[in-house]
């Protein structure tokens, strides 16, 4: 089997895979203690290991020890890459770009023609379009749900306000809702300007990931949602350089 791992600033997502299919797959914080202890039952059958990661390189290190813990596999850490199959990244300097945003777009080309954005909403929100012929117009990085909230709390001192989610961006009349709402009136502008983005680059598909994803979709965003992109583009790409 193939183990696969997502490891973003919040959590790590990971796939056991067969030859044909998804075995078995879950999540946890990224800084949990045994972040792969409901998979040590397994650990005999893995055959190789690919690893999509953004974290820190003390983080990062920390993880591949965690990884050799675990079992004797070859460990595969795959990175942002100018092009692949018909997908031309747009950055030159591609060693900058978040291996999760190449991964959740190769995912997205591999899934079928046309044109897309993709959205994940994680710890950041990162939105990335590409266009029919597989070129990378760009993207933006905004930040998450979590990292908005902690600011206003750590940031400014009289805001105190429950963790409720909202689902309305009507005006608030009190802290919480100014604040649950605010975020959600942002998103539903982050939402317009998306679709607007879309007709005027002829993007056909819109897809979502990430643990935000849910809310932003109720926020009008109306998309594909694939939790496990990231995956699946690396998945993808793994098989490929395996084959290389
Ligand atoms: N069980 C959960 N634990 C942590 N964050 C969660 C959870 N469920 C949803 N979220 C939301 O998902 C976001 C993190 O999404 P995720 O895709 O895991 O981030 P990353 O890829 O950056 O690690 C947080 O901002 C939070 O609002
Ligand atoms: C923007 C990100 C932090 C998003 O990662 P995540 O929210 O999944 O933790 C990540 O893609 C990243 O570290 N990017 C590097 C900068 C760039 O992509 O230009
Ligand atoms: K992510």
């Amino acid at each position: 089997m193939k183990l696969l791992v997502d490891a973003g600033n919040t959590r790590l997502k990971w796939q056991l895979c067969g030859d044909r299919n998804v075995v078995h797959s879950g999540f946890v914080g990224l800084d949990a203690d045994e972040p792969f202890s409901e998979i040590t039952r397994w650990s005999g059958d893995i055959e190789r290991i690919a690893v999509s990661t953004v974290i820190s390189e003390d983080k990062r290190r920390h993880l591949q020890s965690r990884l050799e813990a675990l079992c004797a596999a070859p460990i595969v850490f795959h990175w942002a890459e100018s092009r692949r199959g018909g997908l031309v990244n747009a950055y030159t300097d591609t060693e900058k770009m978040g291996a999760d945003r190449w991964h959740a777009m190769y995912g997205a080309w591999s899934a079928g023609p046309g044109g897309f954005a993709v959205i994940d909403a994680g710890s950041a929100i990162t939105v990335d379009y590409v266009s029919g012929s597989g070129k990378h117009l760009g993207g933006y990085i905004l930040p998450g749900k979590q990292m908005m909230l902690r600011s206003l709390r750590q940031d400014a001192a009289r805001i105190g306000f429950d963790t409720r989610d909202a689902r309305a961006g009507e005006p608030g009349a009190s802290t919480t809702e100014c604040v649950q709402h605010g975020l959600v009136w942002l998103w539903e502008s982050m939402v317009a300007r998306i679709q607007a983005d879309c007709a005027r680059f002829g993007l056909e598909r819109t897809i979502v990931t990430g643990g935000d994803a849910e809310a932003l979709n109720n926020a009008g965003l109306s998309a594909t949602h694939e939790p496990w992109l990231v995956l699946v583009g690396l998945a993808a790409i793994d098989q490929e350089r395996e084959l290389e």
